[in-house]
């Protein structure tokens, strides 16, 4: 890309109004993207990452993209998709909560991502599926919103194939089970929108396990008829997760079909083929990866086809990319400039952004972190640790203004409530929200110092069966950070076999995701060198206090591990049988305001 040097903006700049150019130089992608005669691009997982990420430490500039960049990319996309005369859909797996201001930062009385998800209303998605943070409990009213608002947005196309809403009494799906469309080149689609068994759901939602859903005659009916296409959708991760179920029901009935599968949920990017007509992808999360796929699929079935010719059983050729969200990525790939690239329709995506941002204060300066803080960049416990830092953060904040200060007192949190990095610089509600963005309350009970001293420890290290145990039930209820480190940790360890750091210095690659997946040839767009990589537990508390074993303390967590830490505890000692009945509040303090009230104290 030429204009490079065009793209550098006031790093100094603060205020969330400006921001239509990426940080710092980026590296164009690698080689154009391969066309075929059927395309989608992909999101997933975006958690209200609609502004771009912002910061300047590497990687994030890769990801500077905001939606306003990503509606003009798609216009231009869609427009090269009409000169080729080929086929370009926009599909999404989900999980449109939980991760920014954007949608967490509303003011009293409002709705998570009521406000953001009108801008997600703004692009012309194809089929969009329901993911496990449209569910969560705590919020009960943000899926009825979604029900009444999102979904009648996109008709049809809003897919929930296993999940319903229970409205006036009456349990209906929240958008369609599935749909049958054609595409503008003729090809007749059906689609599905499916969510992995999630557990942690709001009382007046159902989530209907896979393996039962493939077993229901809607299901049957809905796949009976062959359409030139079975595009999966859903919020459940490619691999290791319960796609298997729903490719075979569809191969038990047209074993040479093509189908694509869109998933979700890991936060991963991956691919894999099930057989030599499909491919299946999952594009990370964050807005941090755009997805890419495309088919070299036969013409539309004009029904005079012959059952079994060698066009319909013959492998099909798959390709599929991650590209990193940025304007130099979007520019490459659709031959456009800096100056020609914008829309008006991208701009105003971008205006209306900036203009919520506004609206939600979400520049409203909490301090200035003193140096950046990570979640696996660093080694926990250390300074540079995020989790070391909301060790700390929590028995400060938790007991301000709180009668309790003066008891002796374990806190504990799950570490997965840590969802992103905190940057040195200024820390703002924006910052805040995007580390902590789960308005989790913090409850406690009184328990000896023996036993409560016990209770992290046995979080993070239960012995294998009770691990498995404790995982599946995790896993159940949303959990799957396990499986992005696991991810990362790889990806570590791969470059330091190659000698990456030597590598990296060679080639002079900027930081950002590698990625080795099971699909044919190189998936990232733009070439990088991974992070550092360190393991982190599952749990993490406060420091232990002082006293002896029969000092009766404050047990105090966040309410999002009541369960689990309630049978930790009774594992660990014998003399009572805690129940939710002892469970007390602790704190008016919410887990989104915990970093905030430290960074006003600590850091100004
Ligand atoms: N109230 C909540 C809800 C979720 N979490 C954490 O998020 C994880 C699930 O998020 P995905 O994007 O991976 O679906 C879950 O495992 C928790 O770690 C939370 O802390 N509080």
């Amino acid at each position: 890309c030429s204009d490079d040097h065009l793209h550098a903006r006031d790093e100094h700049d603060h205020s969330h109004a400006k921001r239509e150019y990426p940080t710092a130089k980026l590296t164009p992608p690698s080689r154009p993207l391969t066309w075929s005669s059927f395309n989608v691009i992909h999101t997933t997982d975006s958690h209200g990452w609609l502004l771009g990420h912002q910061k300047t430490s590497f990687p994030e500039p890769n990801y500077s993209g905001d939606f306003g960049d990503f509606a003009s990319f798609v216009t231009h996309m869609k427009q090269i998709a009409l000169e080729k005369d080929v086929d370009l859909l926009l599909v999404d797996s989900g999980d449109l909560h939980d991760g920014t201001g954007l949608s967490d930062g509303y003011p009293p009385g409002g709705v998570d991502a009521h406000e953001s998800n009108k801008f997600f209303m703004q692009l012309p998605y194809d089929v969009l599926a329901i993911g496990n943070h449209e569910l969560y409990i705590y919020n009960a009213s943000r899926v009825a919103r979604l029900y009444k608002n999102f979904v009648p947005h996109f008709p049809g196309r809003y897919l929930s194939s296993n999940v319903n809403i229970t409205i006036d009494g009456v349990s209906r799906p929240v958008g369609s089970r599935y749909t049958k469309f054609k595409t503008r080149k003729g090809r007749q689609i059906t689609s599905l929108g499916v969510l992995f068994d999630f557990t942690g759901n709001d009382v007046n939602t159902t989530v209907q396990p896979v393996a039962d859903m493939v077993k229901e005659s809607w299901f049957a009916e809905a796949i009976k008829e062959e359409p030139d296409l079975f595009l999966l959708v859903g919020h459940m991760p490619v691999s290791e997760d319960n796609w298997p179920v729903v490719f075979n029901a569809v191969r038990a009935v047209h074993p040479t079909t093509p189908i694509m599968i869109f998933g979700g949920h890991s936060h991963i990017r991956d691919c894999n083929q099930p057989d030599g007509r499909s491919m299946a992808l999952e594009s990370g999360r964050y807005m941090e990866t755009v997805g890419w796929m495309s088919a070299d699929l036969p013409p539309p079935k004009t029904g005079f086809e012959l059952k079994s010719s060698p066009e319909s059983t013959k492998n099909i050729t798959f390709t599929r990319r991650y590209l990193d969200p940025n304007r130099v990525t979007y520019e490459y790939h659709t031959g456009q400039g800096n100056y020609s690239f914008d829309t008006p329709w991208g701009r105003s995506i971008t205006k209306g952004l900036e203009q919520l941002a506004v609206q939600f204060d979400l520049s409203f300066l909490f301090g200035t972190a003193p140096h950046d803080f990570t979640i696996s960049q660093a080694p926990y416990p250390s300074n540079n640790s995020v989790l070391s830092l909301v060790a700390d953060v929590l028995p400060y904040s938790l007991t301000v203004n709180n009668s309790r200060i003066g008891n002796p007192n374990i806190m504990i949190t799950n570490s997965g409530s840590l969802r992103f990095d905190l940057y040195a610089g200024p820390f703002d509600k924006n910052d805040q929200l995007t580390v902590s963005p789960f308005d989790d309350s913090f409850l406690y009970l009184t328990v000896p110092f023996s036993a409560a001293n016990q209770v992290l420890p046995a979080l993070n290290n239960a012995g294998a069966d009770e691990r498995r145990d404790l995982e599946a039930t995790l896993w159940a209820r949303g959990y799957v950070e396990s499986r992005y480190r696991e991810w990362m940790q790889e990806m570590a360890r791969r470059d330091l076999e190659r000698n990456g750091p030597v590598l990296r210095a060679a080639g002079n690659l900027t930081l950002g995701y590698v990625t080795a997946d099971a699909c044919p040839g190189v998936g990232d767009d733009t070439p990088h060198a991974p992070l550092a990589f360190y393991d982190i537990p599952d749990f993490i508390g406060s420091a232990a206090p002082n006293v002896s074993d029969d000092t009766v303390i404050d047990l105090v967590f966040v309410d999002f591990i009541e369960s689990q830490l309630i049978g930790i505890l009774n594992s660990v000692q014998s003399d009572k049988v805690y129940t939710m009945a002892d469970v007390l509040p602790y704190t008016d303090v919410l887990a989104t305001e915990i970093l905030g009230i430290y960074a006003q104290a600590k850091w100004n």
